[in-house]
């Protein structure tokens, strides 16, 4: 399993006694498949990410990524893994003004310290072959001010990609947009889940795109209910 938490719990501080927010959760992703995690506000889905991201550390519980367990691991460590094998995409979009949509994904690879002359041609076709997959193909030169919120979520999940992750956490990617491109995003993420092998989870409040995806999963105060596996899974 590309990403595997196992009896987790999260809880927050809350007054004199702690609020649980994910109650004893097990779930697990395989490589190229997509798993929605859908509940209401306040059920869990964003603490479900931070946790499957390591930005939030459990309580109990472990989470393995890319079949490495993240108990007990620094800082420095924790970074390195998330760079090069998680990729997240925001509910905004979160990109820098003042970039086209090709170097908003170059950025990524100069983080990654992948900087020398040889690696900026490949990270510069890698940006290109990215952009193409999620349709912009001829949109690489805009900056976002030029693009729609639909073709700005596109740039967003190409980004993501960049660095290859085995892991690929999405939140709540149709909330700022209509029916109709909140479905092709939802759609790109099935395919592009199938075609390059991540483990996608999609967390979102909204079940109206969730036909293509592999299985769906609801979230009720903090716990997980398994409500539909595809026969591939
Ligand atoms: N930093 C925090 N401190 C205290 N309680 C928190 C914190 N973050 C979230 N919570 C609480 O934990 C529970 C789960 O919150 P979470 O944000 O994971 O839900 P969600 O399903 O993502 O909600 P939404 O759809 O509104 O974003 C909620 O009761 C919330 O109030």
């Amino acid at each position: 399993m590309s990403l595997r938490l196992t009896d987790v719990t999260l809880t927050y501080p809350d007054g004199q006694s702690r609020l649980t927010a994910l109650d004893r959760v097990t779930f697990a992703v395989p490589a190229g498949a997509l798993a929605a995690v859908v509940g209401p506000s306040g059920s869990g889905k964003s603490s479900l990410l931070a946790v499957a991201a390591t930005l939030i550390a459990p309580d109990s519980g472990t989470v393995t990524v890319a079949g490495a367990d993240t108990t007990g691991l620094g800082r420095a460590a924790l970074t390195d893994l998330r760079r090069h094998t998680i990729g997240i995409v925001f509910q905004q979009s979160n990109l820098l003004p003042s970039l086209t949509a090709a170097e908003q994904l170059r950025v990524m690879a100069h983080l990654d310290g992948r900087g020398r002359a040889g690696a900026r041609t490949r990270a510069r076709t890698r940006a290109l072959d990215l952009l193409d997959a999620v349709g912009l193909a001829g949109q690489a030169h805009r900056r976002p001010h030029q693009l729609s919120g639909g073709q700005r979520q596109r740039v967003t999940i190409a980004r993501a990609l960049m660095n290859d992750p085995t892991v690929l956490l999405v939140d709540e990617p149709t909330s700022a947009l209509d029916n109709d491109r909140g479905a092709a995003v939802v759609d790109l993420l099935t395919r592009l889940t199938h075609e390059r092998g991540t483990a996608t989870v999609l967390v979102t409040h909204d079940r109206t795109h969730l036909g293509a995806v592999d299985r769906i999963v609801g979230v009720h105060d903090g716990r997980l209910r398994e409500e539909m596996v595809t026969e591939s899974q």
